[in-house]
């Protein structure tokens, strides 16, 4: 995959001291870490909001900041949308005057990015006349990224997009920002302090912690090698997985979904896919490894619709936790109490059952 963004630079602000170097592709990666951590100092350093001490960025093959050039490109020149956690829409214009405010900044024949394409693909067209107050906090969202996308970025900042949104919101505010990234596959970097956020987006995640790299890599990658392992319980991991639409039972209202793995047909139930969702679809669903529950036997006679067989990779211990890596024909991971793993006597090797209800299984994306 050919990097998109080179980035290194350093800044000093006070005693947080900001030194990265990380390049990123073409797909979207999360930028994960605690607050204060310089998640948000990263953005601002490759949207020219801020000027590193040092360093050197470049975006799409262009430099834009080179400190041994005396190069910087100011923010507005640089080719990318930035979206901020508020939105931080022009108060006194209409939506379709801050929509068209980025794009009018481009020559015509930089237009790549139609407005009523745009318009359409965030549904947003009714709200034209509006102004951004008269607007809900999910359409102003989509709104500003809406105008962040008629610049014709060659990159998508988006710093906590999900933030200021309930969690109803989040859900639609994921499904839109996936659907841009498969229209015009414009790469992002996506800023959040929620990893279950981040997962449903991407499987690719920069770690950030003290204004340095902590880790990059593939999400279960950086779990086996405990660089992110939650370090209290209940916080952070999530299972993704991507399953196809099987049968839709309209009486209970139970999905199942299958994978083919391998030799293995894999079926889970889910009761969250909506209604009309069409067979054989691709669906990417989420289950936390907190709501599985580990047996050594099949259960019969209880409600419990998902019992999956499969093989323990991989035991983690951290802080009196245990994080079971369990091959059910895809990687799942299932969080167990020391205490647990002990009476089972759970050992890496094990034939073993993951038991989920439907409701565990959440629909995170539709493609
Ligand atoms: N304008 C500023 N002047 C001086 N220091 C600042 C300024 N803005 C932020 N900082 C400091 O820089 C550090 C990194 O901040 P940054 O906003 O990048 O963190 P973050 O990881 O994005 O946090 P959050 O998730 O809370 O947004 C913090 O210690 C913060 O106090």
């Amino acid at each position: 995959m050919k990097n998109v963004i080179e980035f290194q630079a350093t800044l000093s602000r006070g005693a947080f001291q900001f030194d990265m170097k990380c390049a990123f592709g073409d797909g979207i990666t999360g930028i994960y870490g605690p607050s204060g951590h310089g998640k948000t100092t990263l953005l601002q350093l490759i949207s020219g909001l801020l000027s590193p001490d040092s360093g050197f960025i470049s975006i799409g093959g262009e430099v834009v900041f080179d400190k041994a050039q005396k190069k910087d490109t100011p923010s507005r020149y640089r080719k990318l949308g930035f979206v901020f956690q508020e939105g931080r829409l022009f108060p006194h214009l209409s939506v379709e005057e801050n929509l068209c405010y980025g794009e009018r900044l481009l020559p015509r024949s930089q237009r790549q990015i139609q407005f009523d394409d745009v318009v359409s693909t965030l549904e947003i067209g009714h709200l034209l006349k509006k102004k951004p107050e008269q607007c809900s906090g999910g359409e102003q969202q989509r709104i500003a990224m809406g105008r962040a996308l008629l610049k014709s970025p060659q990159l998508l900042l988006m710093d906590e997009p999900f933030s200021a949104v309930d969690v109803a919101l989040r859900e639609q505010i994921l499904i839109y920002l996936v659907r841009i990234h498969r229209k015009y596959r414009i790469p992002m970097l996506v800023v959040s302090h929620d990893l279950p956020d981040i997962l449903r987006l991407t499987d690719e995640i920069l770690m950030v912690r003290d204004g340095r790299v902590e880790a990059f890599g593939k999400y279960l990658d950086l779990v086996l090698s405990r660089k992110m392992l939650p370090r209290s319980s209940g916080e952070g991991l999530l299972n993704v997985i991507s399953l196809y639409v099987h049968e839709v039972d309209k009486n209970t209202g139970i999905t199942t979904l299958t994978g083919e793995q391998g030799k293995r047909k894999v079926k889970v139930h889910c009761d969250a896919c909506s209604e009309g969702v069409a067979l054989g679809r691709e669906v990417k669903v989420s289950v936390p490894p907190g709501d599985i529950a580990i047996s050594l036997q099949p259960v019969p006679n209880i409600s419990i619709q998902n019992q999956l067989e499969g093989t323990i990779k991989r035991l983690l211990y951290e802080n009196g936790q245990v994080v079971c890596l369990v091959d059910v024909g895809f990687p799942l991971l299932v969080e167990v109490t020391s205490s647990s793993t002990k009476r089972l006597d759970l050992e890496v090797g094990m034939n073993v059952f993951c038991l989920f209800k439907s409701m565990s299984v959440r629909v995170c994306e539709i493609s």
